[in-house]
């Protein structure tokens, strides 16, 4: 299974002056430990980093670093998560009928997960890892007063990796292009064309590093794992 790893982020909510992905949790970049999770599951043959020129040399130590096994390849990214995923998809070998894509932020999901997702996806054309919502959500106004609470049994917090039929995804961001559609997973894009996108059980610690305090967390949950 092809997989592609959305990296060319600048974490500004991170507040960083450098690409999160390069700080370091539990002295190692936070890139370093979602590939090496990647590189552990069975059922990823391929990987393809999606990340800014700027920060290809120190990929390119890292991917030493780590003795990755697979092939691995570096794809330019754009200025939105959408767009580097379309370069990703462009950037496939013509081989790849499916694709898992996952967030290098999303550097604590297992090597089980992305093989259920490997595994998940020979049946549906459209999946993604997700977990039930823990907490009540309101929606609101623009003012900020509730306007509904949704039954919560039917929320779930998307995750990655989302994996997909290569040919409709392409058609999926090309429709999306030309619609000039923003989206912030793929799914949704999957979604807005009329296709049907199933859950695979996500990780409750699969967390997206976003904030510093993810860091901390993330620090935390590794130290675990030891
Ligand atoms: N132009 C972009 C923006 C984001 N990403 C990637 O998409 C994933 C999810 O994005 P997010 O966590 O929002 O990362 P950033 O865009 O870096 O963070 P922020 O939104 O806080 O700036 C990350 O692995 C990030 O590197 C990407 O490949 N290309
Ligand atoms: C794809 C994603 O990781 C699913 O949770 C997420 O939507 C992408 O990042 P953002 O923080 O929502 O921009």
């Amino acid at each position: 299974m092809h997989l592609l790893i959305p990296a060319a982020g600048m974490g500004r909510r991170m507040g960083s002056d450098r690409n999160k992905l390069l700080l370091l949790v539990r002295s190692q970049p936070i890139i370093s430990w979602t590939l090496k999770a990647a590189e552990a599951a069975n059922f990823i043959s391929w990987i393809g980093i999606i990340a800014q020129p700027t920060d290809w040399q120190d990929l390119q130590t890292i991917i030493q670093k780590e003795k990755l096994t697979k092939p691995v390849e570096l794809i330019e990214g754009g200025s939105t998560r959408q767009e580097s995923v379309y370069n990703g998809l462009l950037a496939l070998p013509a081989a790849a009928e499916q694709v898992l894509i996952h967030d290098g932020a999303r550097c604590l999901a297992t090597p089980d997960l992305f093989n259920a997702c490997a595994l998940s996806i020979r049946h549906h054309s459209g999946l993604i890892a997700a977990i039930p919502v823990k907490d009540t959500i309101k929606v609101v106004d623009e003012n900020g007063i509730i306007q509904s609470t949704p039954d919560r049994r039917r929320l779930f917090a998307a995750q990655t990796p989302q994996g997909f039929d290569v040919k409709l995804l392409k058609q999926c961001h090309e429709t999306g292009i030309r619609q000039g559609w923003e989206v912030t997973d793929d799914a949704a894009l999957f979604e807005k064309c009329g296709y049907s996108v199933t859950i695979v059980q996500g990780e409750e610690t699969n967390l997206k590093v976003t904030t510093p305090q993810d860091l901390a967390i993330a620090e935390f949950i590794l130290s675990g794992r030891e």
